[in-house]
């Protein structure tokens, strides 16, 4: 099971995604309460080994500003997150960089429909914490993809079971406030999301 720890803005939850054995760590770069600066992002990019895929997320910026904080971050995906059009994957590809679209389960679940290399499946509102019916895109996309959205340490195994996804994102669920990561929280979803 690929998990992906979203919205780290501090060291020490870098380092113990990494140790509690997160695959992915996100670092959101558009309008959130977990908004990284680029430079910020670089910084805490850094903390993570080469086997932990560190992962821009943007929505809804042009293009231009995705590259170059993209490559101001160091990052080695970058996350578009909800209505991107194809172009704007299209226009990325030449980073060499993990393309990774972000999307709810209304949209075209296929794996690579619009030259990603990896779909997330969230809630109709990214970022928010809000469970939803996982069960709604069991068996519908298809290659590699995560699952998102209102996943905590204590629902993490049912969504699985639910949705069958072939990794897990989470944000809200491993933080005590919006925004304030919880390490204790981090270690128990992906002990949870690995039973
Ligand atoms: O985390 C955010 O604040 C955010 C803001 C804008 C776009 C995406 C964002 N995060 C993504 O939301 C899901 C996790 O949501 P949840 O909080 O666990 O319900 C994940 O894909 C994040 O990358």
């Amino acid at each position: 099971m690929f998990v992906k720890i979203c919205g780290l803005s501090e060291p020490e939850h870098v380092e113990v995604a990494v140790e509690a054995g997160a695959d992915a760590i996100g670092l959101v770069m558009t309008a959130s309460p977990r908004r990284v600066t680029p430079s910020r992002a670089a910084e805490l990019a850094a903390l993570a080994p080469s086997h932990v895929l560190t992962v821009g997320v943007f929505m809804g910026e042009p293009v231009e500003e995705v590259r170059q904080a993209a490559q101001a971050a160091g990052v080695g995906a970058v996350q578009l997150h909800g209505r991107h059009p194809h172009a704007d994957f299209t226009a990325l590809k030449d980073l060499g960089l993990t393309l990774v679209r972000a999307v709810a389960a209304d949209a075209d679940l296929r794996t690579g429909a619009f030259d990603e290399d990896l779909l997330i499946v969230d809630a109709p509102r990214a970022g928010a914490g809000e469970p939803w019916d996982w069960t709604a895109v069991r068996g519908r996309p298809s290659g590699n993809w995560l699952l998102a959205g209102g996943l905590d340490p204590g629902n993490v195994r049912q969504a699985i079971e639910a949705a069958r996804p072939w990794g897990v994102d989470v944000s809200s669920g491993v933080e005590v406030a919006r925004g304030v990561k919880d390490s204790a929280l981090i270690r128990s979803f992906l002990r949870a999301a690995r039973s």
